[in-house]
């Protein structure tokens, strides 16, 4: 396969699918001009310009007629209603909750990748799994690769169980780290905090302290450096964790994973029977 010059983004305006057009020109992956957009609408709302030259429309076959990679970014539930033939074209597709055999059947192509980004994309800092069907070429997967190295990071995963996993554990973003917050958040405010340093105090973990991780430290060894001084930190995190909190964990990713795996749109044609 040689590259494809020509990328349409069905769905192309919505939170993922503008954020990763913004990535994909922000880091010249691909030229305006060959850079296709679609939403219900048919228009651009831009005010700053930053999508300037990107092509929009209304009408998804005429996206797929026009490029030669087609990714598709819509919501699940507006998947089932929405009619397109890929015409074996490479599609990669966003969609929570659509499997590959689903995907396959419903847009009329073999070659199908799943990729599992989150909201980070806007900031260029998602983690992307994705996984590919067997009728996908070596070229076109190590190029899907870079295109989601545009925005962060990315692996190639094997099994739709893996997939639906990290739809739970990453795709969801900042899900989890918002929820620390805001039951540290909470707290300080029970304890009587005047809102703006409980604010300030909890962005300061979260957000700032958080960007230790990964830098000089593993979260493991952190972990353990600061439980070594027998101290504040030691005595919140044995506290937290006799709480239940990696069992409070677990039973999020469990019912998330549920979610993920559950059918979240129907096909329209059922994928064919392995005889
Ligand atoms: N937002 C997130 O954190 C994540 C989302 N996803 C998946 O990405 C997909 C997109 O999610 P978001 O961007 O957050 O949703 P969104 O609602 O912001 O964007 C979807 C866009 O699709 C457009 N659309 C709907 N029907 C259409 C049609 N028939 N033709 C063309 N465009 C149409 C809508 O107008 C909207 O702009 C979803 O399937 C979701 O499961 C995956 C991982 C993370
Ligand atoms: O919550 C959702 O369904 C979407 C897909 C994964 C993250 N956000």
């Amino acid at each position: 396969m040689s590259e494809p010059s020509t990328i349409g983004i069905i769905g192309g305006t919505g939170w993922l699918g503008r954020s990763l057009a913004l990535a994909l020109l922000e880091t010249g992956f691909v030229l305006p001009e060959a850079l296709l957009l679609s939403n219900r609408s048919g228009t651009l709302d831009d005010p700053q310009g930053s999508l300037a030259g990107v092509g929009i429309t209304a009408d998804n076959q005429e996206l797929v007629a026009r490029s030669e990679l087609v990714i598709l970014s819509v919501r699940p539930q507006d998947l089932s209603s929405m009619a397109l033939d890929v015409q074996g074209k490479l599609l990669v597709s966003l969609v929570a909750g659509a499997s590959l055999a689903d995907l396959q059947a419903h847009c009329a192509s073999q070659r199908v990748i799943r990729a599992m980004p989150n909201a980070a994309l806007d900031i260029r800092q998602s983690y992307t799994p994705w996984l590919a069907s067997a009728q996908v070429e070596a070229p076109a997967k190590a190029y899907v690769q870079r295109l989601f190295e545009t925005c962060g990071a990315a692996d190639e995963v094997f099994s739709e169980a893996q997939l639906n996993y990290l739809t739970a554990l990453s795709g969801t973003g900042p899900s989890y780290p918002a929820l620390l917050a805001r039951a540290l958040f909470r707290d300080a405010l029970a304890r009587g905090l005047p809102e703006g340093v409980a604010r300030r105090a909890v962005i300061g973990v979260v957000v700032q302290a958080s960007q230790l991780i990964g830098e000089r430290h593993g979260f493991e060894a952190l972990l353990q450096r600061l439980s070594e001084y027998r101290g504040v930190s030691a005595a919140a995190i044995e506290a937290m964790a006799e709480a239940g909190f990696e069992a409070s964990v677990g039973a999020g990713l469990d019912r998330a994973m549920e979610v993920a795996q559950s059918r979240l749109f129907e096909p329209v044609v059922a994928p064919q029977k392995p005889r």
